[in-house]
C-alpha cells in the first residue's frame, strides 16, 4: 500500500527521486507517439480513422460532430447535471473574466511612451480528454477562457465513445460555448492533428488541454511547430496535513486524485503520526468503495506518505515536488502561505477539497503536472493572449533618449543602428 519514509532520513538523492515522477516505459511511451505523430503528419484523415479503430475501438463515418447534432446530443443531459455545468460556467466565467486587465502607458522619459496591449491568439485547439473518463469539467477550463481572450478559431477534440458520438455533457457545454464542431480524435493523434493540421482538422496555433501520458508526451514533441499551454498530464496532488487535519478528509483528497489513471500520485506529508496511521486506514476503507477502485489502487501503489517534523520541513518538501494541486489540511495555514513556492493550485484548510477546484470554484483545473509547476502557471485567460508592446517618441522624446541609443550603437558595433536616431535628430 502507500509507503512511508521518514524526511529527516531522507538524503538529497532520495528526495530527488521521490520527485521524480518517473514511471518505467517513459521511453516507449516517446517512440509510440513519434511514429503516431508521424503517421499522422504524413497520411492525415486516414491515420485518425484507423488510430480511433486501434485505440478507441471504432469505426467513424465522420471525424466530427457539426452543429446541429451537438445542439441535438445536448439535449439528452439530466437537468440536474446541466444546472450543475451552469453554475460552473457561472463561477468559471467570473473568476476568468477578472484577469482581463488593461495595462497603463508608462513614460519612461519626457516624451518617450510604452505600453503593452494583449490581442487573442486567433487559432487555439482544445484537447478535452476521454479516455477512462468523460471530461466536460475541462471544456469549461479551456473554452471560457478561450472565449473571454476572444480566440477566433476555436477547434476542439475529443476522444470518440465506442457509438461514434460524443457524450451529451460535452455536447452540452459546446452547445454553451457556441463551438461549432467537436472533432472526434483523441491521444497522440490529436495533438498531431491540431500541430499539422489533416484534410479535416484545421491547423492552428497553440494547442492546450490535459491528457494523459500519450497526449502530453505529444504536446511536448510538436512544440517545434505550434505553441502549449504547458505539459499537463497524469493528475498529482500533495497534502500537507498537522494534527488539526482529518484523517477522511485527507484520505478522501488522495484517492480524489488517484482515481483518474494508473499514473497519478497523491503524497501526503504530515507531521503527526497518528493522523498518519489514520489516514492509511482510512484510504482502505475508502478505496474499497469506489467504482474506480482498481485505477485508484494502482495510482496509490504508486504514492507515499513522508513523515515530517515541523511543517517548515514539510513545504521544503512540498516546495522541492512542485505538486500540480497542494492542500494545506490544517486549521493554521496562514504563516504557511509565504512559504509556498512551486504549486499550480492551493487550496486551504480543512473544508476546501481540491475537487472543489476541479469543477466549480471558478479557478482553472488545467495545471502543470511532473514538477512543471516549478515554471509554468496553469491555463489562464493570459494563456490565449500575446502581449503586444508600443512606442512612441515624440521630438522631445527622441531628443531625450537619442544620445544613449547612438553611444550603445556605436559600442556593438551597428552604425546602421546609430544612423536610425542620428538621421532623425538632424532633421530636427
Ligand atoms: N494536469 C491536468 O490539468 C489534468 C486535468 C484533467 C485530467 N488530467 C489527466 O488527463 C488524463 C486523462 O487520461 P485518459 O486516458 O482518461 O484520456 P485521454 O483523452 O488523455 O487519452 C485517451 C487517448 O489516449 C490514447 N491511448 C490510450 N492508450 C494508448 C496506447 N497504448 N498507445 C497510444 N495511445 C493510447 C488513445 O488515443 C485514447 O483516445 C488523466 O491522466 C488525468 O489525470 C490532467
Ligand atoms: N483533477 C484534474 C486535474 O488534474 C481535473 C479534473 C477534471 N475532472 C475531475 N478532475
Ligand atoms: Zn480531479
Amino acid at each position: 500500500m502507500l509507503k512511508l519514509y521518514n524526511y529527516k532520513d531522507l538524503t538529497q538523492q532520495k528526495i530527488k527521486e521521490l520527485c521524480s515522477r518517473k514511471v518505467e516505459d517513459d521511453n516507449l511511451i516517446f517512440s509510440r507517439v513519434q511514429s503516431i505523430i508521424s503517421t499522422v503528419k504524413t497520411d492525415g484523415d486516414a491515420a485518425l480513422l484507423s488510430y480511433a479503430e486501434q485505440f478507441d475501438k471504432v469505426k467513424l463515418t465522420s471525424l466530427f460532430i457539426g452543429k446541429e447534432e451537438l445542439a441535438s446530443i445536448a439535449k439528452q443531459i439530466p437537468l440536474t447535471v446541466k444546472n450543475a455545468i451552469d453554475v460552473a460556467y457561472q463561477n468559471i466565467y467570473k473568476f476568468h473574466q477578472a484577469q482581463l486587465k488593461t495595462e497603463s502607458k508608462v513614460e519612461t522619459m519626457e516624451g518617450v511612451v510604452c505600453w503593452r496591449e494583449a490581442r487573442a491568439i486567433e487559432k487555439v485547439g482544445l484537447y478535452i480528454p476521454g479516455g477512462t473518463a468523460v471530461l466536460p469539467s475541462t471544456f469549461l477550463m479551456l473554452g471560457i477562457p478561450a472565449k473571454i481572450a476572444g480566440s477566433k478559431e476555436i477547434v476542439v477534440c475529443s476522444p470518440p465513445q465506442s457509438d461514434g458520438k460524443i457524450n451529451c455533457y460535452i455536447a452540452y457545454v459546446a452547445t454553451l460555448l457556441n463551438i461549432e464542431k467537436v472533432y472526434l480524435v483523441g491521444g497522440a493523434q490529436a495533438v498531431g492533428a491540431m500541430a499539422f493540421g489533416t484534410e479535416t482538422i484545421p491547423k492552428i496555433d497553440k494547442i492546450f488541454g490535459p491528457g494523459n501520458r500519450y497526449v502530453t508526451e505529444a504536446k511536448k514533441l510538436v512544440q517545434n511547430t505550434v505553441a502549449i499551454d504547458m505539459p499537463a498530464g497524469p493528475s498529482e496532488v500533495l497534502v500537507v496535513a498537522d494534527e488539526t487535519a482529518n484523517p477522511a478528509f485527507v484520505a478522501a483528497d488522495l484517492l480524489a486524485q488517484a482515481e483518474h489513471g494508473i499514473d497519478s500520485q497523491a503524497v501526503l506529508v504530515a507531521t503527526s503520526k497518528k493522523l498518519i496511521e489514520e489516514v492509511i486506514l482510512e484510504v482502505e476503507k475508502q478505496l474499497a468503495d469506489l467504482p474506480r477502485k482498481d485505477i485508484a489502487a494502482k495510482a496509490i501503489e504508486n504514492s507515499y506518505i513522508i513523515f515530517a517534523e515541523n511543517l517548515n520541513d514539510a513545504m521544503d518538501f512540498s516546495n522541492a515536488y512542485a505538486p500540480e494541486h497542494l492542500i494545506l489540511a490544517t486549521d493554521n495555514f496562514e504563516p504557511l502561505i509565504p512559504l509556498i513556492i512551486n504549486a499550480g493550485s492551493v487550496f486551504l484548510g480543512n473544508l476546501t477539497p481540491e475537487s472543489a477546484g476541479d469543477y466549480a470554484s471558478g479557478t482553472n483545473h488545467t495545471l502543470p503536472t511532473s514538477g512543471f509547476a516549478s515554471a509554468f502557471s496553469g491555463v489562464s485567460v493570459d494563456t490565449f493572449l500575446k502581449k503586444i508592446t508600443f512606442q512612441h517618441l515624440s521630438a522631445k522624446g527622441l531628443q531625450n533618449i537619442g544620445n544613449t541609443v547612438e553611444v550603445l550603437a556605436e559600442a556593438e558595433g551597428l552604425q546602421a543602428h546609430k544612423n536610425a536616431i542620428s538621421i532623425r535628430l538632424k532633421e530636427m
